[in-house]
């Protein structure tokens, strides 16, 4: 199958390198999420890979060939990169019989990909009449229109609804699920965890982790449990004995810092504490990601006074 192989990519515009020395293979069978703070240099890498802009040095290529090297390229490449693109005077329809009639794909094919993204009802429309939304579920249609191994999204998820976001998710491990290499940045961490088996995140246009998911939050987060007991203060002054630090929480609950159930539950039954409830707290991949990339925000607001 086919993958993206991105090696030593650099790209400058003018005094700004927005991609800088950039190695990274993204594999087919699974959905490979592409973070990184604003201005890291996701679109830009898009961009490159997809032969819109010319790197300053090394190479981009899909399936072991430059993207401008491929013959009707929407039959292996589907990309998502601004919604905004389709033209505001044409229906969706006739958008995307315009773009299959360049490749020779059939128009069921079209009305195929309507369906697939819910716009069948409303592929009648003039395209500057369409939400953010439509137009990016028109942006997804596009990007599946030739059937293709290899599909780069840049943020798909902008501006859909929530049933949108379920479709998405949904569609993108289905997309993985069948062999093809799926590729999507985002700046919504529940989502990309929702989806995502593999991250491949940028700081300041350099490769800050190549990696599976699960491996990146383990590796990235400690763990941490939630507890309620009939003697909270009690449970405490044992925690910190055995040296954890706590919290408490709004509800009563103690938050025990990089303990497990096993450590606490022992502990409590031991001293002859009833406990109410012990769970383990989910590393979320949001704490991951602002641990990773804390050194590499370019943009940070500065809070204002009241
Ligand atoms: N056409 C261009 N001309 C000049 N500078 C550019 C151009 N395109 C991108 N840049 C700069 O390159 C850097 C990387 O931008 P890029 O859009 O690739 O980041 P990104 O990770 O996609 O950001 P975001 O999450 O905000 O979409 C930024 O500093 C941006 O200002």
């Amino acid at each position: 199958m086919t993958s993206i192989a991105v090696r030593d990519l650099t790209k400058d515009y003018g005094s700004v390198r927005a991609v800088d020395g950039l190695t990274f293979t993204v594999e087919p069978g699974r959905v490979t999420g592409f973070l990184g703070p604003n201005g890291a240099g996701k679109s830009t890498t898009m961009r490159l890979v997809l032969g819109l802009d010319r790197p300053t040095a090394g190479s981009a290529s899909v399936g072991g060939r430059p993207y401008a090297a491929l013959g009707e390229p929407l039959h292996h490449v589907g990309a998502l990169l601004d919604a905004r693109a389709a033209h505001g005077s044409r229906t969706a329809r006739a958008h995307l019989r315009a773009l299959a009639a360049t490749h020779r794909i059939p128009d069921r094919r079209v009305a195929e990909v309507l369906e697939q993204t819910g716009l069948a009802d409303v592929a009648g429309r003039r395209v500057r009449t369409y939400s953010l939304g439509m137009r990016q579920r028109l942006g997804i249609a596009a990007a599946l229109l030739g059937d293709p191994g290899v599909l780069l999204l840049d943020e798909p998820a902008n501006g859909l609804d929530p049933e949108g976001i379920i479709w998405i998710r949904e569609l993108l491990r289905r997309l993985a699920r069948e062999g093809r290499t799926v590729l999507v940045s985002s700046h919504l961490m529940n989502e990309t965890a929702s989806y995502a088996d593999h991250l491949v995140v940028l700081g300041r246009g350099r490769l800050l982790a190549d990696t599976p998911m699960k491996e990146f939050l383990a590796s990235r987060t400690h763990p941490r449990v939630r507890v309620r007991s009939t003697d909270g203060e009690r449970l405490r002054g044992l925690l910190h004995d055995r040296g954890f630090t706590t919290q408490p929480d709004a509800d009563d609950r103690l938050i025990v810092d990089g303990a497990r159930v096993e450590d606490v539950g022992p502990l409590a039954a031991g001293a002859g504490i009833a406990v109410l409830e012990l769970a383990a707290e989910e590393a979320t991949l949001e704490q991951a990601y602002l641990d990773l990339t804390a050194g590499a925000v370019q943009f940070t607001a500065t809070p204002q006074e009241a």
